[in-house]
């Protein structure tokens, strides 16, 4: 579990990014940061691995405050996975993904061996072990960045809009794989997006953040869409515009789900 109690950040310039954040994060579920550009969405990510420190407040992974934990260690053993794959363009994929447990200690062999289990654990191929990043698509990248943010075995994984950078299609794809991934790994996912579709999608727990880096609301997607807490929920979500009210119209006998707008969203199961 991870524990945000009073937590507040500002940069020495003055800008207050994070102020007064209260939340739980609980174990093997997937919570997802979001909010508009500059709501504090990856400085509340980064201190959970200590790549920010926050100026009031704590942090707790598991009752322990992460202020006591060295920094290195500590981030070395939550996974990370950020927009554009942050892989390193002169080494290999296999040794991408390999890095940081042989930072940690283990062998190259085993290391090697492992990260091949893990191209196959996030869908791809192993003969891509060999190439360059630059000879991957977007998509591929991004499985590696997730392969090497699973590498060290972590339970937490943190991800920074890890699919805001690839085509929608490739997009729906790497969402539905960490579906799945989710289903059969049961890790701490903390998800940061400014996608409240995608937040509905992936999130077990939804946090709304607004500019200066406060909490709207946290709670399911259901609770957020039949109680939003408030007027900037209500916005953000499209609650207040209908546009997520569907409606049952007959068509040929059979029930067919459709938006506001009249577009088909599915079939009513008898
Ligand atoms: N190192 C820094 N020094 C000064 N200000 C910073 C620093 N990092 C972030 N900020 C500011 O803090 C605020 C929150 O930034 P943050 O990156 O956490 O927001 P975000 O919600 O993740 O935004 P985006 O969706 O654009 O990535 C912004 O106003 C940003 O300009």
């Amino acid at each position: 579990m991870i524990e945000f109690r009073g937590v507040s950040k500002r940069f020495p310039d003055g800008t207050l990014a994070v102020s007064g954040v209260d939340i739980v994060i609980p174990p093997r579920k997937t919570t997802v940061l979001v909010g508009s550009s500059g709501s504090g969405k990856t400085t509340l990510l980064r201190m959970i691995n200590r790549m920010v420190d926050p100026s009031g407040g704590q942090v707790l992974i598991d009752g322990t405050d992460v202020s006591t934990l060295e920094p290195v260690a500590l981030r070395r053993s939550i996974g990370y996975v950020m927009q554009n794959s942050g892989l390193l363009p002169h080494r290999k994929v296999i040794d991408n993904v390999a890095t940081v447990p042989m930072l940690r200690g283990t062998r190259k062999r085993e290391a090697h061996a492992r990260a091949l289990e893990l191209l196959d654990t996030v869908g791809l191929d192993r003969s891509l072990a060999d190439k360059y990043p630059s000879q991957l698509s977007g998509g591929q990248q991004q499985r590696v960045g997730v392969a090497r943010g699973l590498a060290v075995d972590p339970n937490i994984l943190l991800m920074d809009e890890p699919f805001g950078a690839v085509d929608p299609i490739v997009r729906s794809e790497l969402q539905q794989e960490l579906l799945r991934l989710q289903g059969e790994l049961g890790k701490t996912v903390v998800f940061v997006t400014h996608d409240i579709d995608e937040a509905f999608l992936l999130g077990d727990q939804v946090v709304i953040m607004q500019q200066g880096g406060r909490i709207s609301q946290a709670a399911s997607p259901a609770e957020i869409l039949a109680h939003p807490a408030d007027d900037f929920v209500a916005d953000f979500v499209g609650a207040d515009r209908g546009k997520r009210v569907l409606h049952l119209r007959d068509v040929d006998g059979r029930q067919i789900v459709v938006d506001d707008d009249g577009r088909a969203a599915g079939v009513l199961a008898s």
